[in-house]
């Protein structure tokens, strides 16, 4: 049975807009003109226990809010959302035990405590039981290397401490989903790759399923089996990072390092050059017209050459033109 059902859910939102001058602002007051933006225009996805699904997207494509309607925070203007059975604006306080909330720009930790007291609070507010509380605590303190930060008031953590401590926070109630909003936003390499290895394990060994939302697209290489790409209110493309790049093109990359740095002869035939700096050379072609073996065949009997690989072409590249696609 899947666990998330979403089917043609809608959001618009009725903004009022000011008139420009004092005139405006009175003519405002007494007739006000409203706009209305429709942040989800009919998604549709169903996601099942213990996936690990990225919810990619440009700025204002409506991933937020699909998040905060999946939380239960804001109600859709239709359209259908399950959680478990449950609809979450509806059942809120049964549905929050089910899920943890995690966004990389806000802490849910208490600024001024130190982190063992938020953790406290929240055992509290989620009522957990003593002894599955101290559990699961000593279980996220060990995984995540939270002992040297329990006593720490949380406004003096880092931001990847901070991040490390919210992540136990959102699961000390053993929730069976959890939302991640640009988790690994501003850490350093060395925490988001420890961000990142968590994320996988809560995922791989407790069974969590998790839906994260970023514009960093080595989280998704890294953790996601599975990407829904939003546009403009809809879902543009849902399924894996192969799928996407079947989707938006064929086209793949042969990069040459020249043994002479300007010796460079191109035959228009071999694609499209995108890159000649320092003696290195990139060509875009397609597969279908000319096999990567024979233009590394081509290329090599006319030039002198150091080193070359054929690659995909970036996957922010491949984002950024389905994006592009979608507006
Ligand atoms: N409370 C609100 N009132 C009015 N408009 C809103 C509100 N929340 C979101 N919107 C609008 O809905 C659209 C979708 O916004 P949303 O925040 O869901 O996008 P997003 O994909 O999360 O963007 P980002 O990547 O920038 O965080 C945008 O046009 C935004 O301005």
């Amino acid at each position: 049975m899947p666990q998330i059902v979403v089917e043609n859910l809608r959001k618009s939102f009725h903004i009022a807009q000011r008139r420009p001058g004092i005139m405006g602002a009175l003519a405002s007051v007494v007739r006000r003109r409203h706009r209305t933006v429709h942040a989800l225009d009919g998604v549709n996805f169903i996601i099942d226990r213990g996936e690990l699904v990225g919810y990619i997207g440009p700025n204002g494509a409506g991933k937020s809010t699909t998040v905060k309607i999946l939380s239960g925070i804001l109600v859709p203007t239709a359209g259908r959302c399950e959680i478990e059975g449950r609809v979450p604006w509806r059942e809120r306080v049964a549905h929050v035990r089910d899920i943890g909330v995690v966004f990389g720009q806000r802490t849910q930790l208490w600024w001024d405590l130190p982190v063992i007291e938020s953790f406290e609070l929240l055992r509290d507010i989620y009522r957990v039981p003593h002894t599955s509380y101290r559990r699961t605590r000593e279980e996220l303190v060990a995984t995540l290397d939270l002992a040297p930060l329990l006593d720490v008031p949380v406004r003096q953590l880092s931001l990847g401490q901070r991040m490390r401590c919210d992540l136990a926070a959102a699961l000390l109630h053993e929730p069976s989903i959890l939302f991640l909003d640009e988790p690994t936003i501003g850490l350093d390499a060395a925490s988001k790759l420890a961000v990142r290895a968590f994320i996988k394990q809560i995922n791989t060994r407790r069974g969590v399923t998790v839906i994260l939302t970023t514009h960093d697209m080595d989280d998704i290489e890294a953790l996601c089996s599975r990407v829904m790409v939003i546009g403009n209110g809809s879902v543009l493309c849902d399924g894996t990072l192969a799928d996407l790049r079947r989707q938006v093109t064929r086209e793949r990359h042969l990069i040459v390092d020249l043994a002479e740095a300007d010796g460079w002869r191109g035959e228009p035939g071999w694609g499209q050059l995108i890159e000649h700096a320092s003696g290195r050379v990139r060509l875009a072609f397609d597969p279908d017209t000319l096999s990567p073996a024979e233009l590394i065949a081509q290329v090599t009997a006319t030039h002198a050459v150091r080193d070359l690989f054929v690659e995909n072409p970036p996957i922010e590249q491949v984002v950024t033109r389905l994006y592009e696609g979608g507006a």
